[in-house]
């Protein structure tokens, strides 16, 4: 919901206002180098990981607040479950706006070109874990390129630790 600063008035948005497309992972054999680097930093398995989604946001552009692992109708669900964890890289600056901001645990990142930010959605009990929530704000000046990798559960099973604790 917009509220326009003259009249008052309410109106709706997009949620999301921006451009993707999907690279696989046949697209080209630098996709190949990035799944290889993405998993020596994270320690996790890249073959059940979604394809590479590169999005760009022009001026206005951005994303409400939302969470990687809220999936809709996903047919890959039940086989490849949840997105785990998040690889989000910046692939330019921006000149003002543009952050990712996480509201409910204070953190504003701001895009800094070959910078990425890793993240798990899912906490190691199989619950979701509800401080992901975030947004991509409003680009003020400038543009923004990011490529998003949305890791797969399915794979990290010997990875990343399960947990019987509640809390983690
Ligand atoms: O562009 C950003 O800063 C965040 C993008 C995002 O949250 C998403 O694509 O799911
Ligand atoms: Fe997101």
């Amino acid at each position: 919901m917009v509220i326009d600063p003259i009249t008052g008035n309410k109106y709706s948005t997009e949620s999301r206002v921006s451009k993707s497309a999907w690279l696989t992972d046949e697209e080209d054999p630098v996709i190949d180098k990035l799944n290889q680097r993405l998993s020596d930093v994270t320690g996790l398995d890249m073959a059940t990981a979604e394809s590479l989604q590169v999005a760009n946001y022009g001026i206005g552009g951005q994303y409400e607040p939302h969470f990687d692992s809220k999936l809709v109708d996903d047919p890959d669900l039940a086989h490849k479950g949840g997105r785990i964890a998040t690889i989000l890289i910046y692939m330019s600056d921006v000149k003002l706006g543009g952050s990712t901001v996480f509201p409910d645990i204070g953190a504003d990142l701001k895009p800094q070109k070959g910078s990425a930010v890793v993240w798990y959605n899912i906490l190691r009990n199989g619950l979701e874990d509800d401080r992901t929530l975030h947004a991509a704000c409003p680009v003020f000046v400038g543009s923004k390129w990011v490529a998003n990798k949305w890791v797969r559960a399915r794979g990290q099973e010997f990875r990343r630790r399960c947990s019987l604790s509640p809390t983690e």
